[in-house]
């Protein structure tokens, strides 16, 4: 399997910061932030499957946007993939006719353009030998991080999480993790913000990888801008075995 990082950027600004969206192959997406619109209308109509790790809007934000763009142009739903609760959270703040049309029933609900899939936690999905799994993860709202599974190795991405031993236990049970990509919101000295709004400053990440006992190559994701700089810094300073290393708009990661 192929993913494509669209985007992996805390916010905006900038040519490089677009909020997170992973292309996986060229018909799965992980997140639908801001990233998803870097894709062209060609490429974002062969996209049959969205999985959500939570509703927060920087993780959302291009979904309904993608939606209308395409939904015309193919002849099967977008199947939307997300736990009860996310999906409960996007009908009623998003999809509501009021923020934006409720495209699950467009243009009628026998026949629409995007279907909403519930997916819990520990479950996984097979798309034609690829295998998706919802992993525990912890945020302010319901989440889920996600484990993708080729057949021949694995990747894990946590989505927006604080320090969660749950989500350790699930890393160090894939028995061929190739990519860990793990979110570092936040610089040490934000400590404060990183625990209220529950995602990781480079102390935490260290604490987790510290818990991490197989060897994927580990990528950070969802640095806030104008704190990215100083986070890389403090997690290089804390030398951890596995040797993180930056997410980049653009990469591409095998497995
Ligand atoms: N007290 C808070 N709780 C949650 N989020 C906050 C808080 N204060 C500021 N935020 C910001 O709101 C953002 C919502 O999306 P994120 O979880 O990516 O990151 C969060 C923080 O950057």
């Amino acid at each position: 399997m192929k993913l494509k990082v669209l985007g992996c950027s805390g916010g905006i600004g900038g040519a490089q910061a677009r909020t997170t969206s992973f292309l996986v192959d060229e018909d799965i997406l992980i997140d639908c932030g801001t990233g998803a619109g870097e894709l062209s209308l060609d490429a974002m109509r062969r996209i049959d499957h969205v999985f959500l790790t939570h509703a927060h809007l920087d993780h959302i934000a291009c979904l309904p946007l993608l939606i209308d763009s395409v939904g015309d142009a193919r002849s099967l739903p977008v199947t939307v993939h997300a736990t009860p609760e996310t999906i409960r959270i996007l009908h009623s703040h998003v999809f509501n006719w009021l923020v934006w049309p409720d495209f699950s029933a467009i243009p009628d609900r026998h026949h629409p353009f995007m279907r909403f899939q519930p997916m819990k936690l520990g479950e996984s999905i097979s798309l034609g030998g690829r295998v998706i799994k919802a992993l525990p993860a912890q945020h302010t709202v319901p989440t889920v991080a996600y484990a993708l599974d080729s057949g021949e190795g694995q990747l894990v991405f946590s989505g927006d999480t604080a320090y969660c031993p749950e989500l350790i236990a699930a890393i160090n049970a894939q028995p061929a993790l190739r990519h860990l990509i793990v979110e570092t919101a936040f610089a040490d000295e934000q400590h404060g913000l990183a625990v209220a709004s529950r995602h990781l400053c480079p102390s935490m990440l260290l604490a987790m990888l510290e818990e991490v006992h197989v060897t994927p190559e580990v990528h950070i994701t969802h640095l806030k801008p104008g704190a990215d700089l100083r986070i890389i810094a403090q997690i290089e300073a804390g030398a951890p075995r596995l040797k993180p290393r930056r997410l980049q708009m653009g990469q591409e990661l095998y497995f």
